[in-house]
């Protein structure tokens, strides 16, 4: 099993479950024209987020870490009529191709809003609870989030946390890989509260190996 295998299946899975979708092509292509890191969730991963919120139900949505704003269209597609989505991103180059991306997709500000600043500093002046968290910034910070998630969060909420198994080497306790300690202090931090009831999952695909954390909110 190879990276190219990932892809392949990757690339069919989208191809057979995903429609075409110019407003999500467009907003990685003005992404990657404006020189941002090729670094947004995979499609099909995508369509998770979006489905992992309609289950839940989620009127209120928060992701940290927007980049170019391609996870938060399709969280923010999840959204009923009336709900409302809130985006933390730290660089203002990213944030303003985002803005560009959502606004094309139907979501004004109203609707989706971007935060700017570091994530640690904008968190604690919103109003919670969020029914739905996807935290997808910095790993050095992954317990930080998970913390001020909890506090805008209500029994019920849905925390999905991406890139967790860091190729493998969450495993490793001796690893000096800021984003691995990172990881493996959420997990501790998972394990200690008891107001989280958390799994996860390892994954495989064009994005290569990694994998995420599912958690709901007691
Ligand atoms: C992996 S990318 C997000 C990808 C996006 N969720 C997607 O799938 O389309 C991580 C983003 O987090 C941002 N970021 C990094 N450190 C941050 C911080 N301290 N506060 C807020 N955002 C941060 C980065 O600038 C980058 O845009």
């Amino acid at each position: 099993m190879t990276d190219q295998t990932w892809t392949a299946v990757d690339d069919y899975l989208a191809g057979a479950l995903l429609a075409p979708d110019p407003v999500l092509d467009t907003a990685l292509a003005d992404a990657d024209a404006a020189g941002l890191p090729h670094i947004a969730v995979a499609p099909n991963q995508g369509k998770l987020l979006n489905l992992l919120a309609r289950m839940a139900g989620a009127r209120t949505i928060l992701e940290i870490g927007t980049l170019g704003g391609y996870s938060t269209i399709w969280l923010a597609r999840a959204l009923p009529a009336g709900g409302k989505l809130v985006t933390c991103e730290y660089e203002p180059k990213h944030a303003e191709v985002a803005k560009a991306n959502l606004a094309r997709a139907g979501f004004g500000e109203d609707v989706a809003e971007i935060r700017v600043g570091a994530a640690l500093d904008t968190l604690p002046t919103l109003t919670g609870p969020f029914d739905f968290v996807f935290i997808d910034a910095d790993k050095a910070n992954l317990a930080n989030y998970v913390r001020a998630s909890l506090a805008l969060s209500r029994p019920g909420t849905t925390i999905v946390v991406d890139n967790v198994v860091r190729q493998g080497r969450v495993a490793d306790p001796d690893s000096d890989d800021v984003n691995v300690r990172g990881a493996r202090e959420m997990f501790a931090l998972l394990a200690a509260e008891d107001r989280l009831d958390a799994t996860a999952i390892q994954t495989v695909g064009g994005k290569g190996y990694d994998g995420f954390v599912l958690a709901l909110v007691r």
